[in-house]
Order: structure tokens, then sequence, then C-alpha cells
């Protein structure tokens, strides 16, 4: 999986300056940030959509939730790259969060009472 990040990542920087009429990502970096973000609230909310209608015996219904997700990881991408945001700051972070309880991080925040 990183490693298709990581090539897509590279396409996405290349793409800031090509020519919005051969590419889709040029397009998005030339209508700009709320454009793009236009984009990802859109595929976020088709990804909730779709994963209210997984059916545990529909691999149909599971396959449509992938490609949403797909969708939004894209568009999330092309966020991150249009703001210069380095996507491995991402993978860090969730590197950093590795093996620590989301429990244990949440009561670490809440102040004792
Ligand atoms: N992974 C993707 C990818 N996923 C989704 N999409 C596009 O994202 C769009 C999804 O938006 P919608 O379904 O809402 O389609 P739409 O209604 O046409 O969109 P709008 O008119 O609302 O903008 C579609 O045009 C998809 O083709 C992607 N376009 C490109 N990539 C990757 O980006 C690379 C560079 O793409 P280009 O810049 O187009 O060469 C490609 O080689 C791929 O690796």
């Amino acid at each position: 999986m990183s490693d298709t990040l990581e090539r897509l990542a590279a396409v996405l920087a290349e793409r800031r300056d090509a020519d919005p009429q051969s590419s889709y990502v040029a397009q998005l970096h030339h209508r700009g940030l709320n454009k793009i973000l236009e984009k990802v609230g859109e595929e976020a909310t088709e990804t909730l959509l779709a994963a209210k209608d997984v059916k545990a015996d529909d691999e149909q219904s599971r396959q449509a939730l992938v490609g949403e997700v797909a969708d939004l990881w894209f568009h999330s991408l092309v966020m991150l790259s249009h703001l210069e945001v380095d996507h491995r700051a991402v993978l860090d972070e969730l590197a950093r969060r590795f093996g620590v309880s989301g429990l244990d991080e949440k009561a670490a925040r809440q102040p004792s009472p």
C-alpha cells in the first residue's frame, strides 16, 4: 500500500504544474483549494452512504464502499499536495500512534476530576 501511495503522491506533485486540459489532477490544482475541498466533502458523504448500504452477503455493496473510500483517499491526497503538506507526515503520525490505545490517549488528554 505504501508503495502505491508513494507512486501516486509523486504523480500528484508532478501534476501541480501540468496542463489542466490534459489532467484531472492539474485541473483540480488549477481550480483551487475550494474546489478540492468540495470534492473531499462530496467523497466523504458518498463514503458514508456506501457504508450504510453494505450488506454482509452482498459483494457488490462491499466493492462500492471500496471505490468510494479510494475516491476519498485520492482527493485527500490531492488536498495535501495542493497545500504542500507531505503525505508522509500523515503516515508518520499514524506510526507514532501505533500501539497507543485510543482510550489511553483520551484519558491522558482529560484533566483528572
Ligand atoms: N486515482 C485517481 C483517481 N481516482 C478518482 N479519480 C477521478 O476523480 C473523479 C471523481 O469525481 P466524480 O466521480 O465526482 O466525477 P465527476 O462528476 O466527473 O467530478 P466533478 O465534475 O464534480 O469534478 C473522476 O473523474 C475520477 O476519474 C482519479 N483520477 C486520477 N487518479 C490518479 O491520478 C493520476 C493522475 O491523473 P490525471 O491527472 O488525470 O492524469 C492517475 O494516473 C491515477 O493514478
